[in-house]
């Protein structure tokens, strides 16, 4: 665990009448750090936020920020702020009345003089100057998004809250506000934690990602960490797409799983299990197919489904020889250009024993 977190949560249980949102979270996240709760709709990643933020109560266990109990603290009293999912901007106030509000009415200490100088400051640090007397009427979504980031960081707190930030904004503006906001972190090197159920989004930003399943956590790590050594099949899955097949341990040597398929077919796996032998779920990542047969790779027979041409890759819907579910596999285009991928094709690819990831057990 993270020594002197800036944000702890401690066997954190979330109830509803008799529904548990969350049960017994611990969650420690460092200063500075860029954290994103990550998980489906409903799995209780806004609620984790939330009683961060100070808008909802843990039903039992304890919050703490920078050393403090703030379990039940009320949100002003915390050092956190938050951009909300809807902007929530004041429609009648300008751009840097909506700034300044949270200065003139928390800090009453801060002076008008410097009031001014900070909302000047934050309106050039999001990239609004000139824009300083619009109404948020006026502006694009991108704008507003900026605004209301502005006014969550200008009170400088020491944790920064972004619920779904970038959600309202078209895809094209969604990859730009990525960019920037990784820039403000870094630059205001206060801790971020976000709340999204984009997993782009997350690995592309995130120092660490927490993912939640149905109230618990299934995984935290780098965004490296999960990609490479997912934990269970949810979070293979959640985590960039897998293909998910069930298998069986059959014996294990030096590290290498040997692990027969449903259809009989043995394939060898290096990744993962522990246990010695018995049911497992295997997964391959789409892009972990090879067109080249080179000693030591697992050979899988297919049946071409389907070719979708996706630009610089193609991707191909494959039915595995004796098994119902279908692979998707993504190749790159100069490799599928040799392969000539049609619909009825007989191929065979082939898969590093590195690549396949073993879990134990039928944990899906
Ligand atoms: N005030 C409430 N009363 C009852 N149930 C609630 C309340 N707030 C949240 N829940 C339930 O708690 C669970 C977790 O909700 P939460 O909003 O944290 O999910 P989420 O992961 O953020 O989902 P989404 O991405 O849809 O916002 C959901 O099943 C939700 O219906």
């Amino acid at each position: 665990m993270t020594s002197n977190p800036i944000v702890a949560l401690s066997g954190v249980t979330k109830t509803y009448g008799i529904f548990t949102a969350l049960h017994a979270i611990d969650l420690d996240i460092a200063e500075g750090e860029f954290v994103t709760l990550l998980g489906p709709s409903g799995c209780g990643k806004t609620t984790t936020l939330r009683l961060i933020g100070g808008f909802e109560q843990a039903s039992t266990g304890r919050v703490a920020i920078d050393g403090k109990d703030v379990t039940h603290s009320p949100p002003y009293h915390r050092p956190v702020n938050t951009v909300f999912q809807d902007y929530a901007l004041f429609p009648h106030m300008s751009v840097a009345e909506n700034i300044g509000y949270g200065l003139s009415v928390k800090s009453n200490n801060v002076p008008k003089s410097e009031r001014t100088e900070r909302v000047a400051d934050t309106l050039a640090m999001v990239g609004l100057d000139g824009m300083a007397h619009r109404r948020p009427g006026e502006l694009s979504g991108g704008q507003r998004q900026r605004v209301a980031m502005a006014r969550a960081i200008v009170r400088r707190p020491r944790v920064l809250l972004l619920d779904e930030p970038l959600s309202a904004l078209d895809v094209k503006l969604r990859e730009g506000m990525q960019v920037e906001l990784k820039r403000l972190h870094r630059e205001l090197g206060i801790t971020f934690v976000m709340v999204t159920h984009d997993q782009t989004e997350a690995l592309a930003l995130s120092d660490r990602i927490v993912v939640i399943n149905q109230g618990r956590i299934a995984q935290i790590g780098s965004p490296t960490d999960l990609y490479d050594n997912p934990a269970s099949p949810y979070v293979a899955d959640f985590i960039g797409a897998t293909n998910l097949i069930d298998a069986e341990i059959i014996g294990q040597e030096n590290g290498l799983a040997t692990l027969r398929l449903g259809n009989g077919m043995i394939i060898r796996g290096t990744r993962g299990p522990s246990a010695k032998t018995g049911k497992a779920t295997i997964g391959i990542r789409p892009e972990r197919f090879q067109t080249n047969s080179i000693e030591g790779l697992n050979p899988l027979h297919c049946t071409v489904l389907e070719s979708l041409f996706q630009g610089d890759r193609l991707r191909v819907e494959l039915a595995l020889d004796g098994i119902t579910k279908p692979l998707f596999a993504e190749l790159p285009r100069t490799a599928s250009a040799s392969l000539d991928v049609y619909p009825g094709k007989k191929a065979t690819f082939y898969v590093d024993p590195a690549d396949i990831l073993v879990f134990e057990g039928d944990a899906r």
